[in-house]
Order: C-alpha cells, then sequence, then structure tokens
C-alpha cells in the first residue's frame, strides 16, 4: 500500500479547537489534498512530515510505518525520508542555486562549499533548467526558478515521497500552467509518490489520480478516481 493513514489530532487555542481526523488507504501515485483555507490541509502534511505527533493514528508511506499511536513509533522528520515543499519554498537567502540544492544532500548544518561541488547537483541543474543561474541568489531569481530549485533540493536527496504545500501559489497565473505542466511530467519521469495540497480545482485536475476533499479537519466525500 503505497498511502495508509489515521491522523487524529484536537489542536487548542484559547478561543477554540480545531480536530482533525482523516483516514486513507490507497496505492496510487498521487493523492491530491483539496480544500478550502483552514480545512486542516498543512496539518495533515505536516503529521505526514513528522513536524507534529497526532494523538491517535498511524501513518504509512511506500509500506514504511513512519508513525503509529499504539506501538509507539514515531519517526523523527529526518529519518522519514520525505522531502517537503514548502509554499513560500523556504530557500535559504544566503545560498546560491548550486547551494540550496546541494543542501539536500546535507546531513549536517555546515553549508555546502561555494567551489567544490558533488556532481549530482550539476544532473538537477540541468534537469531543471538552472545551470544559467546556479550562482544567483533567491532574491534574484524568477517565480519558476525558484519553484524548480525547491523541486530540486527536494528530489536530490531521493525521497520516499514528495509532499506540495500549495506549489503553485506563489507563481503568476502563466507560469502556473506552465509548471505544472513541469511537476506533471518530472513526477512520470521520476515516478515519486506525491502529496500534494491545494485549495485550487485545477490542480486537482492535473495530478489527483485520488483527490481527497477535506472540510473542517474531515474527509468530506469519497475521493473521486481518474482514469
Ligand atoms: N496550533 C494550533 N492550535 C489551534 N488551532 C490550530 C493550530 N494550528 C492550526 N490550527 C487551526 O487548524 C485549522 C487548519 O489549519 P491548516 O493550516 O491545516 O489549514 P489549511 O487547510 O492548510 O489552510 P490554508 O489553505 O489557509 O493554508 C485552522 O483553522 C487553524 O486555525
Amino acid at each position: 500500500m503505497q498511502f495508509d493513514f489515521r491522523i487524529y489530532k484536537t489542536f487548542r487555542s484559547a478561543q477554540r479547537q480545531f480536530v482533525l481526523d482523516i483516514q486513507w488507504q490507497s496505492d496510487c501515485q498521487r493523492l491530491v489534498i483539496l480544500g478550502e483555507s483552514g480545512a486542516g490541509k498543512s496539518l495533515t502534511l505536516q503529521a505526514m512530515a513528522g513536524l507534529i505527533r497526532p494523538d491517535q493514528g498511524h501513518i504509512q508511506i511506500g509500506g514504511r510505518t513512519l508513525f503509529d499511536a499504539d506501538a509507539e513509533i514515531n519517526l523523527a522528520p529526518q529519518m522519514r525520508h520525505l522531502a517537503y515543499v514548502f509554499q513560500d519554498y523556504a530557500l535559504f537567502p544566503h545560498l546560491n542555486v548550486r547551494q540550496n540544492i546541494e543542501f539536500g544532500l546535507r546531513r549536517g548544518w555546515r553549508n555546502p562549499d561555494r567551489k567544490n561541488s558533488d556532481p549530482q547537483v550539476s544532473y538537477w541543474l540541468d534537469l531543471f533548467s538552472l545551470h544559467a543561474v546556479a550562482h544567483q541568489f533567491p532574491h534574484e531569481l524568477s517565480g519558476g526558478q525558484k519553484q524548480r530549485t525547491a523541486l530540486a533540493r527536494a528530489l536530490i536527496s531521493k525521497p520516499a515521497a514528495l509532499l506540495l504545500d500549495e506549489p503553485f501559489a506563489a507563481l503568476d497565473p502563466v507560469l502556473r500552467i506552465a509548471m505544472r505542466c513541469e511537476l506533471d511530467a518530472l513526477q512520470q519521469s521520476l515516478q515519486v509518490p506525491m502529496v500534494l495540497i491545494t485549495h485550487d480545482q485545477r490542480d486537482a485536475d492535473v495530478f489527483g489520480e485520488e483527490v481527497l476533499q477535506l472540510r473542517h479537519g474531515q474527509l468530506l466525500r469519497q475521493a473521486q478516481h481518474w482514469p
């Protein structure tokens, strides 16, 4: 089973509480979680990544148990071998494109060397047409270049799955269409399982092998299955 999870958690703040309670099993490669603002999409992705701990449930991705409340298994984020691409890409502002990508290979906190780069980085620079901007810093990049850098940094570590938080939200409409096509082709060629969260039905149309509709922390109805 590619994805098998039940995530239950109550979040309490001074004024209100929010309950996330979702369950799904699927053998698909591309899972899209669609929902309005505040539906619980980011919390779901964070639970998969190990950034928040569910009160109950389990999370298995690619047949590996990442979390199981009953069995008291809770792998640390870095042990989950998942790549998380944040909505704003979260590139390191003081590192250039090459170094940002190389950072994906690092275990420790030392910044990658500006001159001596791992050969794998060149492969990803080629694949994403980023060679021309390899020495530029994030503030010198277009939205699409930032997104490709973030994806390359995520994929260079050969993750078991790619977790994408609204990957097109920061792009203008024309670029959004182009980047959807790029990510579609890339995912098909690399065959990396992915979970993509979005509020945009068009993302679901392109990527949603299965689309889970989330509202108020719960799955709204059965997933749509695309041929
Ligand atoms: N630590 C917390 N304590 C209490 N409530 C929280 C906490 N974190 C998130 N929430 C609430 O949980 C709900 C779901 O949040 P989440 O960030 O998952 O929404 P989302 O679907 O990703 O929305 P958006 O599309 O706006 O990013 C929101 O109503 C939010 O206010």
